[in-house]
């Protein structure tokens, strides 16, 4: 099969498989052409396709040459007019006859395009094109971007200056977030966040997933708010070991290990222990850690449970710290604006692109893709996967909040119980008071955290940057109970951070709350798990609630709740 069959057939996808273009393509065994070729091939003629689609539409093509569908027209189009060695097939394969027969007539539709959008010579059409400007033009149907992509600089292998220089040599610096969130999608501009060291928005399309500090770990994608728990933790070097409790994929995680690999000085210690329960998981979490050069600080116990851990054992005698960022509703997350459409021609006056594509050999016009938009005959590409901090997890919404946030609290309990553990981050990418504020003032009101002497880390108490975020904690009648006077209540609510998703800040939603304790409230013995606390979480339960128990808690939630109690108080816990 060549090059234009094989990138074809994996557009048309007929077996509807999931996934980003790139990991369908990767995935595909017994491909001819290289991946590289067929990812290429595609990412170039949709950035093109804007222009090609007209182009293709009035010569007539489709109309003419019946071996070819939308998808193929368009990215035969494209070599033929674009690509440095034209149509890559011997000059008497029936693509490249189809094509070249129209040479004369596709060239002068081009020329006179490139000479519409207002480009003298072909260069400057090329990078207006690779700037996402015609996009823009293209039916104004631009709207304002409500998530850049945002990059951290790992600054265990790079450093911002360096990258500035490097990846991002070029690109115009602005002061004010708009104009990345207004920018053609792929223009070069960006925005150094205020709040998080290290952390630059671009444009949502921007393509660096090819670039050398993307595939060497240099940068990071990572949400704005996602970044806030590590920052808000602020490991030093006198906290003694960090536990990531919850850490897979890892981008807390690596995180982590910059802010204290960046502060370690010669001769000093201090690591980071990242736990992850699920296998799968585990894997990328490794993947990540390696990636970032994070192997010397990180331990990643894989596979293991947090919650099975004893937390006065002389194993973490030295944790002073620890990221708790579990499970959760996920309602916060948002879909990334990085799909590229590509535009498919329709046969001028006669069949819509929507036909059904023939696996056999025979090639129909047609339904090439399942994704394809029929009104605007448009196929949505998401380039790439990336792991997915969080699984939303489905089923009915009080219930899965009801469990989760019992879930959330135990885990909670359970890292509050760490016997030299000063500082706690709680955090979830959930929208709602019952996961967010909800758990921080049960945990606030339970004895782990009373008998532990755990408080709130105040808003005055913050690092800078994030003492000025302005996002803070909300309150919803009756859904906690909560004692504590008016003037307390709003102390702990100015104390939770939260952000919203699609507003002009470009964070996805998401919550996070500190939790502290002075030395002289840490208690000499450890304070054991009260039946109160351990009642607060019955473990997930698969009849009737609706939860998957294996996404959230595993193994634990299948131990009927006397099993678990005696467990517990056998371990000390
Ligand atoms: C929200 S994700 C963490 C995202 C991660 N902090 C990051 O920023 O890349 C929660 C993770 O916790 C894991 N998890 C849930 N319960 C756990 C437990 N009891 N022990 C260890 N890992 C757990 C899940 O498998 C999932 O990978």
């Amino acid at each position: 099969m060549s090059l234009y069959y094989e990138a074809a057939a994996i557009l048309a996808n007929p077996d509807n498989i999931g996934g980003s273009l790139k990991s369908r393509i990767y995935k595909k065994k017994d491909l001819k052409s290289t991946p590289a070729q067929i990812f290429a091939l595609v990412a170039e003629s949709s950035k093109w396709s804007v222009v090609l689609k007209p182009v293709i539409e009035k010569c007539g093509l489709l109309a003419e040459e019946k071996k070819l569908t939308p998808i193929l027209a368009l990215l035969l189009s494209h070599d033929l007019l674009l690509a440095k060695n034209g149509v890559a097939a011997p000059a008497n394969h029936v693509l490249k006859l189809a094509i070249t027969r129209h040479k004369a007539r596709l060239s002068a539709e081009f020329t006179k395009a490139r000479i519409q959008h207002g480009h003298a010579a072909l260069d400057a059409f090329r990078e207006a094109v690779n700037n996402g400007e015609l996009d823009k033009e293209d039916g104004a149907v631009q709207k304002i971007s409500r998530h850049p992509r945002w990059v951290r600089v790992n600054t265990i292998k790079s450093t911002l200056d360096q990258q500035l220089s490097t990846t991002f040599k070029g690109f115009r610096e602005t002061d004010n977030l708009k104009d990345v969130l207004l920018a053609a999608k792929r223009s070069k501009i960006y925005y150094k966040d205020p709040n998080i060291p290290n952390l630059l928005a671009l444009p949502s399309r921007i393509d660096l997933s090819r670039s050398p500090a993307y595939t060497s770990g240099q940068i990071i994608f990572q949400d704005k708010a996602s970044c806030f728990p590590a920052y808000l933790l602020d490991p030093v070097p006198g906290d003694g070991d960090v536990i990531d409790a919850t850490a897979a994929p890892g981008n807390k995680t690596t995180h982590l290990a910059a802010i204290v690999s960046s502060q370690l000085r010669t001769g000093q210690k201090q690591k980071v222990i990242a736990f992850e329960r699920d296998k799968g998981r585990t894997v990328t979490l490794q993947k990540m850690v390696k990636l970032a050069s994070a192997n010397s600080v990180v331990q990643v116990k894989g596979s293991s449970d947090f919650l099975a851990t004893t937390p006065g054992s002389g194993e973490f005698a030295n944790v002073g710290a620890i990221l708790l960022d579990p499970s959760c509703s996920g309602t916060g997350i948002v879909g990334r604006d990085d799909a590229i459409k590509m535009h498919l021609p329709e046969v001028q006056g006669g069949t819509k692109s929507s036909q059904k594509l023939d696996k056999s050999k025979k090639r129909k016009r047609g339904d090439e893709a399942g994704n394809t938009s029929e009104a605007t005959a448009t196929l949505n590409l998401h380039l790439d996967d990336s792991t997915p901090e969080e699984t939303p997890i489905e089923g009915k919404l009080s219930e899965r909040l009801a469990a989760l946030s019992k879930f959330q609290l135990h885990i909670l309990n359970h890292a509050m119980r760490f016997a030299n553990a000063r500082k706690i981050t709680y955090s979830t990418c959930s929208i709602h008071f019952e996961e967010n504020e909800g758990v921080v003032f049960q945990a606030l009101a339970s004895s782990a955290a009373k008998q532990g002497g755990w408080r709130v880390l105040a808003r005055e108490e913050q690092v800078d940057g994030l003492k000025n975020w302005h996002r803070r904690g909300i309150w919803e009648d009756e859904k906690v109970s909560c004692d504590l006077d008016e003037g307390s209540k709003r102390e702990v609510l100015n104390a939770c951070i939260r952000c919203d998703k699609d507003t002009e800040e470009g964070t996805m939603g998401f919550f996070v709350a500190a939790f502290v304790r002075d030395a002289e409230n840490v208690p000499a013995q450890l304070p054991e798990a009260t039946v109160d606390d351990v009642e607060e979480w019955n473990g997930f339960s698969d009849d009737g609630g609706g939860e998957k128990t294996e996404d959230i808690d595993g193994a634990a939630v299948q131990q009927p709740e006397k099993q678990k109690k005696k467990k517990r108080k056998a371990s000390g816990q």
